[in-house]
């Protein structure tokens, strides 16, 4: 395929959003410099305040300068993001650090899991929020971690090893198809999607890290993984639908479509960086009034990869 063919001037493509996004201009600037690296500490592997410390300073003799994110325990922005390459460290390797981006963290602080869990990590691979629920649980949920691409199993298997995780199970399905009879207390579904949230610009203007346009029936893969998702999780269970991209028909509609089809009801959850809420329309189309409770996080805002997180409950 002609890749030029694929690519779009970003000023053409993000147009349709000019009304959505806040601060529109500051959006379109900000889409010229590369997302910030961050990683955080792996406290399954490194436990102690002191050891955490001692981590912390090898990394700097090693020349990663680095700020405390104050919101989000344990995660770090690396400030000499050209010079470093933090999955060359030996410390990465070795399971002491991962390396993912801060907005990631969130659907996972949704999720709010809590030790003797039963989650389903629905679209898991690589793994970085099967890693994160596993540290804040200290490795004592049950995490189902499945993924329907076998070679992305296989880096959510190395990960899962590397940071010394003991407590998942992965498993290979589509999740459309995810067998019933395991009595899920929550579910995450972090979605494939366009991953607009990622998106940034090349010198000339073209769209970097976009992807193919074989994805065309995403939000209708999307309402099928929510919709199992909701099936498969108890009465008065929890899912997390999540997403990194901006676009409202693979975001709120998907949500509007199970609100439609299924019980379920949004809540609220505290978010430790700034969002903004859900829309209730677009494109002529209303969505269902509560989905002001779902949250948009741009990258413009939170310096990472935009995101989209909606907090659900199954209620009969
Ligand atoms: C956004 S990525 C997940 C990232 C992952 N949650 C993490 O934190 O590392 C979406 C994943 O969904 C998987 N996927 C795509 N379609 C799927 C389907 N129908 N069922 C299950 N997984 C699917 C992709 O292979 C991809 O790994």
């Amino acid at each position: 395929m002609n890749l030029k063919k694929r690519t779009f001037n970003y000023e053409e493509y993000f147009s349709k959003y000019e009304n959505l996004i806040p601060n529109y201009e500051n959006f379109l600037f900000s889409l010229k410099f590369p997302i910030p690296q961050y990683f955080r500490i792996n406290t399954l592997k490194v436990p102690t305040k002191e050891d955490q410390e001692y981590l912390l300073e090898i990394l700097r003799k090693k020349g990663v300068n680095f700020e405390k994110i104050e919101e989000i325990p344990y995660f770090y922005r690396v400030l000499n993001n050209e010079e470093i390459s933090l999955g060359n460290l030996e410390e990465y390797s070795l399971g002491l650090i991962h390396s993912m981006t801060l907005s990631s963290s969130l659907p996972v602080i949704a999720l709010d899991p809590k030790p003797g869990d039963l989650i389903l990590d629905m679209c898991a691979a690589p793994g970085g929020k099967t890693g994160l629920i596993a540290m804040m649980t200290e490795d004592k949920a049950i995490v189902v971690s499945n993924d329907k691409r076998i070679d992305r199993l296989t880096a959510l298997v190395a990960n899962i090893k590397r940071l010394g995780i003991t407590c998942t199970i992965t498993t290979r399905y589509r999740g459309e198809h995810f067998p019933f009879g395991i009595p899920f207390n929550k579910i995450l579904v972090d979605a494939p999607c366009t991953g607009e949230g990622r998106y940034r610009v090349g010198l000339e203007g073209e769209i970097l890290y976009q992807k193919g346009s074989g994805k065309a029936n995403l939000p209708s893969i999307q309402k099928g993984l929510l919709v199992r998702a909701f099936d498969l999780v108890e009465p008065g269970g929890i899912i997390v639908y999540s997403t990194c991209t901006i676009n409202p028909k693979e975001n709120e509609e998907v949500v509007d479509y199970l609100l439609r089809k299924r019980q379920a009801e949004l809540l609220d959850w505290e978010s430790p960086l700034p969002f903004h809420p859900g829309i209730t329309e677009w494109e002529g189309k209303p969505y269902h009034p509560s989905l002001k409770l779902s949250k948009r996080y741009y990258t413009h805002e939170i310096q990472a990869v935009g995101f989209f997180v909606a907090k659900i409950k199954r209620i009969n």
